[in-house]
């Protein structure tokens, strides 16, 4: 039995994330989604929180044939210590996945095994896009799973992004 850990913000997850995973099920049994900085929320940048991340990955996921967990990371100041503190919060995996190069050095230097993935339709499979689209009204709706435009629409998300964008001193 392989447990691979796939770790990323997903603000919010998209179809290049859920490709990512469809591929990941070739390789593993079970799937721990790490929702990075889940201490931030209602920022441009980061305008879900931890628990509406984990709605939209959650209900995207139920036909996958794969185990999934999601577990919330919060950030820490010290990035010497952040993976002791990945490996605090998730169940124990053999193999982790991610194309973010920090990301990649700390489980390398921590001898962890690091796998990348091709990047799907990355001109437009990219959280920034589909924030922006949010805010200025495009359509967003066809970069992401379903299950992600529902949970959208439950939470208000459009309208909290489109707020936050116009006293956000952080916007993209
Ligand atoms: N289109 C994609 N295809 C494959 N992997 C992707 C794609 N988009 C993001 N990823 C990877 O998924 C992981 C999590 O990504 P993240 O949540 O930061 O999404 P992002 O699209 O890069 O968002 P943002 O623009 O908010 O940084 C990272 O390793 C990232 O490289
Ligand atoms: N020191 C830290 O807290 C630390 C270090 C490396 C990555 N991370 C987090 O891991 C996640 C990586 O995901 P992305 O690939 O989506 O950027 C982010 O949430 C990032 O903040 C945190």
């Amino acid at each position: 039995m392989t447990r691979g850990f796939y770790i990323g913000r997903f603000q919010p997850f998209h179809n290049g994330h859920q490709n990512m995973v469809e591929q990941i099920a070739d390789d593993v049994d079970e799937l721990v989604l790490g929702i990075g900085s889940a201490d931030n929320s209602h920022t441009v940048r980061n305008p879900f929180t931890a628990g509406e991340r984990i709605m939209m990955i959650t209900k995207s996921l139920v036909d996958t044939d794969l185990v999934t967990y999601a577990v919330p990371i919060e950030d820490l100041e010290r990035n010497s210590v952040w993976v002791s503190h990945v490996q605090s919060m998730s169940p124990d995996f053999d193999v982790a996945y991610s194309n973010n190069p920090l990301v990649i050095q700390l489980f390398r230097e921590a001898n962890i095994e690091i796998r990348q993935s091709p990047m799907f339709n990355r001109e437009v499979l990219e959280g920034s896009e589909v924030r922006q689209r949010m805010i200025h009204g495009g359509d967003w709706e066809s970069l992401v799973p379903e299950a992600v435009a529902e949970v959208v629409g439950e939470i208000g998300g459009v309208e909290r992004i489109q707020m936050v964008s116009d006293s956000d001193s952080n916007s993209e």
